[in-house]
């Protein structure tokens, strides 16, 4: 291997490896970047649902970060579960501490399967403080709606808020999935003035735990690699929709993705 190139995620855990800091290892593993992961909570979860969580102490969390900024400097860093507006507060100041470039914010608030990841009133430090951060975030549509405290029901609706939660919160790009929605599915991204769309067929499973850190942490190990917001976006959803239509029909429940797809698809691994 040439050059090595590091992503790190922050992010809580799921033991059964289909969302969170797993599944975001194994999509940096796939990409050929080389993975590292800070944990902010210990999640007792798995395709039925989540059981419960214990955030992990902010002295401890410190450190983690510190361990990595001193030995190995991240290329790109994504969020994704941080629980507590203690949490973030934390984050946002390593962030800047460390000068990272290139960050991607996955703003987990609710699990697929209801339980809520983020305390309430942190998301008002989630948008103060972490989105204005942001190289690119990547909100479903009920993030996205949180966000900007206005309904989406239309793709046009994706557009503006788009466009608003780069224009008004600050971040220098947003996507926004459209998991959430009927139809095909259609993810908006808003960049440097523009909107551009990418789109799937929409496959019909049940099998779609953990989609959306598998996309983030696409386009986290893609940005890792030097490549542009829209190419990084790009790749992001062909992973994420391989990953969901060769489906490994995992678990009791909603089971998690097919990490090893795109490859197999593209590269004949
Ligand atoms: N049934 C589906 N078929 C095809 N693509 C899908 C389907 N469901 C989601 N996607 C795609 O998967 C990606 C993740 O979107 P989604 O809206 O599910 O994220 P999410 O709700 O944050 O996921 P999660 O909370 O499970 O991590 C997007 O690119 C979206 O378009
Ligand atoms: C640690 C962690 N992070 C994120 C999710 C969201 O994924 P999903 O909405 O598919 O449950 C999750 N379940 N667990």
């Amino acid at each position: 291997m040439s050059n090595i190139y590091k992503a790190l995620s922050i992010a809580g855990t799921d033991p059964t490896g289909g969302a969170g800091i797993h599944a975001d290892l194994k999509t940096f593993q796939e990409q050929r970047v080389y993975g590292m992961a800070v944990i902010t909570s210990v999640v007792a979860q798995n395709t039925l649902g989540v059981k419960s969580f214990e955030e992990v102490s902010i002295e401890n969390i410190s450190e983690q970060i510190d361990c990595v900024f001193e030995g190995i400097i991240p290329d790109a860093v994504k969020t994704g579960m941080l629980a507590s507006q203690s949490i973030i507060e934390l984050i946002a100041n390593k962030l800047k501490k460390n000068e990272v470039k290139l960050y991607v914010m996955d703003p987990v608030m609710v699990a697929k399967s209801g339980h809520h990841l983020l305390h309430e009133e942190a998301i008002s430090s989630l948008k103060a403080l972490l989105i204005p951060l942001a190289t690119i975030i990547t909100p479903n549509i009920p993030e996205a709606e949180v966000i900007i405290g206005k309904n989406i029901h239309t793709i046009n609706d994706m557009r503006n808020a788009a466009k608003e939660i780069v224009e008004v919160y600050g971040a220098k790009a947003a996507v926004i999935k459209g998991g959430h929605m009927q139809g095909e599915a259609r993810d908006i991204l808003y960049y440097n003035g523009e909107i551009k769309e990418f789109s799937s067929a929409r496959y019909n499973t049940v099998n779609t735990h953990g989609t959306g850190c598998t996309f983030s942490a696409v386009i986290t190990a893609e940005l890792a690699k030097n490549n542009s917001i829209e190419d990084s976006v790009k790749t992001g959803k062909e992973f994420i929709s391989q990953a969901i239509q060769k489906t490994l029909n995992l678990g009791k429940g909603q089971g998690p993705t097919n990490h090893f797809a795109y490859n197999e698809k593209n590269k004949g691994y």
